[in-house]
């Protein structure tokens, strides 16, 4: 039986934010790495860190971090400034802030996700920015269900920072802290894919001005929400398997399998959106092909309400090849269960089931 891809393993990539970027460790970070985290007001909030900590372990600690991306173990990213816009502008450059650690777990289904900022950068928003960030990183390229973060029950902006994004209070427990040399009370929080992306508000991004008439907005007064009107397609090969792509890293979403297709544009059809759209993200031909109508789905999401036209498809031209930096996956219907979906497509899953 399929499952959704495994675990890729790969170079741990830069993300940026708007006002940050987060690379990998280097060996030369060692020197700033250390004047900021030997301080009493950060290692006192991070379990296993010694007080003071050696440059040695600094040293030590940058060769963890820079081979186990590769191992699939764990992910640390360095919050830099981003590179000036004009020479005039006196920053230096790659000045190092702070960290954003993912480690994985055993099963790799959930991950613990761990963050500082040193202290003369605190009070800037700097780890809300760059944590967000990572997250949505994590959710789309790593097979991790939940996030886990454990935080002293004292650290009130790094609480903040969780329920900013979604992460819920499960529990409380106690952590071996090297500083204070014993166990010592934490609270436990854990995030799935589906609350970070409630927490996030809209998980699209607004539309801009030259986009708008991709939106339609509802001729109903009561109706709060622009209106999105998108065409998707089923194609189904001839052992009944079922193409689903993943969306990219960058997309609202990210992470999830979806049906391909895309925004339906003004004065388009939905069978006409279906075929640029199959065109633009497979390169595959489905202008001359049979496009049944199979079913819609009507569904509210936080910052827009979705209605989807569905089409089953069994014949194109051409071979499905990623063109958006998608995934793509041929599945069964009892397999779609596997895969984690946008809400609008849950209840296709029974209905596919049914069909095929
Ligand atoms: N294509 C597709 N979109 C879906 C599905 N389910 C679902 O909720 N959506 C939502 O419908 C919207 C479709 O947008 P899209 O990102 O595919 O649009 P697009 O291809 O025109 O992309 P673009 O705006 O980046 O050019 C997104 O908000 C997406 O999350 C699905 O099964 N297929
Ligand atoms: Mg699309």
């Amino acid at each position: 039986m399929n499952q959704p891809p495994s675990f890729p393993l790969f170079l741990q990539p830069t993300l940026k934010t708007n006002r940050f970027q987060l690379m990998p460790f280097r060996e030369e970070d060692s020197k700033n790495l250390h004047h900021l985290i030997n301080d009493w007001s950060v290692v006192r909030t991070l379990s296993d860190l010694p007080f003071p900590y050696p440059q040695t372990m600094v040293e030590d600690w940058i060769k963890m971090a820079t081979t186990h991306p590769q191992k699939g173990l764990g992910y640390y990213f360095a919050i830099m400034n981003k590179a000036p816009s004009s020479l005039l502008e006196n920053k230096p450059l790659n000045r190092l802030m702070g960290c954003v650690a993912i480690t994985l777990e055993k099963n790799k289904t959930q991950a613990k996700i761990g963050y500082w900022v040193g202290k003369k950068f605190w009070n800037q928003g700097i780890a809300s920015e760059c944590v967000t960030r990572v997250i949505e990183w994590a959710f789309a390229q790593l097979p991790i269900k939940t996030l886990k973060a454990l935080v002293i029950e004292d650290n009130i902006a790094s609480i903040r920072i969780l329920q900013k994004n979604g992460f819920q209070q499960t529990g409380k427990t106690t952590e071996k802290f090297m500083a204070y040399g014993k166990d010592y009370p934490v609270i436990v929080f854990e995030a799935t894919r589906e609350s970070f992306f409630i927490s996030r508000q809209t998980p699209f991004t607004p539309p801009s001005p030259n986009s708008l008439d991709k939106i339609h907005m509802s001729s109903f007064a009561s109706h709060p929400k622009p209106l999105l009107t998108v065409s998707a397609g089923i194609l189904v090969d001839i052992h009944n398997k079922i193409l689903l792509a993943k969306r990219p890293e960058g997309k609202p979403m990210a992470g999830l399998w979806e049906f391909p297709g895309g925004k339906m544009e003004k004065n388009e059809t939905p069978e006409m959106t279906l075929i640029r759209e199959f065109k633009e993200e497979l390169d595959i031909d489905l202008s001359t092909t049979c496009l049944a109508p199979f079913t819609f789905v009507s569904q509210a999401y936080a910052g827009f309400h979705l209605v989807m036209s569905l089409f089953l498809c069994r014949h194109w031209k051409g071979t499905p090849t990623p063109k958006e930096g998608q995934t793509i996956q041929w599945c069964l219907a009892s397999e779609l269960k596997n895969y984690p979906m946008p809400e609008a497509d849950k209840p296709l899953i029974p209905l596919l089931c049914d069909l095929l």
